[in-house]
């Protein structure tokens, strides 16, 4: 069954219609990849996924069920992460404290989803007078698994700040994996680093796919989407022109779609 289906999606910002009528399907398991020129849609396509904004018009469905999503944190809580262009990093903090920031393990929350609970309700209530303490071995522990489960040699001590492109969206990815998501979106993971980082980027969503996870990535590299992607949606002027797979594409027919030499396919 599809993960996550779309149908009829359009966005308004006032009189500027960013989208229109975009219908599409993922499915577990798969990698799709999403282009088209500045301004063509992507990110609000895809800030739509993960619970940013709202659509102006249709239907989003999770696993077959209709579902509104408020805000970014219903988004995840649904199975739905995304990774921003930024990656939204603390620099000064380790890798294994950025995969934990806002949801850190303690003497009382020993999983994500106890972190994720207000303090008082990650209590009993005999345990009000007892001081709450970060488990700092548990948290590294963890994240040494996540880097292990995505073959990346990051270390969980290392600190961000001294880290490559490739290293820091490893970090991003793993933070990703803490809650288990169902869906991963990325957003030009591949855009700032150098090519031998490309290459180590591309393996670790590979490594999402064999978990099961349906990623969307934004590019603007041609050769990234067709290196990694088993279909591709092309958006012009919000309107998706092409939804097809990559096996039955190439770049040459991509670029034309992009810039409108080729309508749609
Ligand atoms: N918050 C906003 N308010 C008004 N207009 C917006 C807003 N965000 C995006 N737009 C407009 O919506 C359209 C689509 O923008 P969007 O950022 O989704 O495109 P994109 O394909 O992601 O482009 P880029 O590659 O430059 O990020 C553009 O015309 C943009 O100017």
């Amino acid at each position: 069954m599809a993960v996550l289906e779309l149908e009829g999606i359009s966005k308004h910002y006032g009189a500027i219609t960013a989208l229109t009528d975009i219908s599409l399907t993922l499915q577990a398991g798969e990698v799709v990849g999403l282009v088209g020129d500045n301004g063509a849609g992507k990110t609000t396509l895809v800030k739509i996924i993960a619970g940013n904004f709202h659509p102006s018009e249709g239907q989003i469905r999770l696993n077959g069920q209709p579902v509104e999503l408020h805000g970014p944190k219903d988004a995840r809580s649904k199975g739905i992460e995304i990774v921003y262009q930024d990656l939204a990093l603390a620099d000064n903090l380790t890798a294994a404290a950025n995969i934990f920031l806002g949801r850190e393990l303690t003497t009382l929350a020993k999983t994500t989803a106890q972190a994720e609970l207000p303090w008082y309700k990650r209590r009993k209530w005999w345990q009000f007078v007892l001081p709450e303490l970060l488990d700092y071995q548990a948290m590294y522990r963890r994240s040494a698994e996540l880097f292990a489960e995505l073959k990346s040699e990051t270390r969980p001590r290392d600190l961000v700040r001294r880290m490559s492109g490739g290293q820091r969206q490893a970090v991003a990815i793993a933070r990703t994996r803490l809650s288990n998501p169902r869906i991963v979106l990325m957003d030009e993971p591949t855009a700032a680093i150098s090519v031998r980082q490309v290459t180590e980027v591309l393996n670790l969503i590979r490594r999402l796919r064999d978990q099961g996870m349906a990623v969307v990535l934004i590019s603007h590299r041609i050769p990234d989407v067709f290196a990694v992607c088993d279909r591709l949606l092309v958006l012009r002027r919000g309107r998706m022109v092409a939804n097809k797979r990559v096996a039955d594409s190439s770049p040459e027919e991509v670029t034309g779609l992009i810039t409108g030499a080729i309508e749609s396919a």
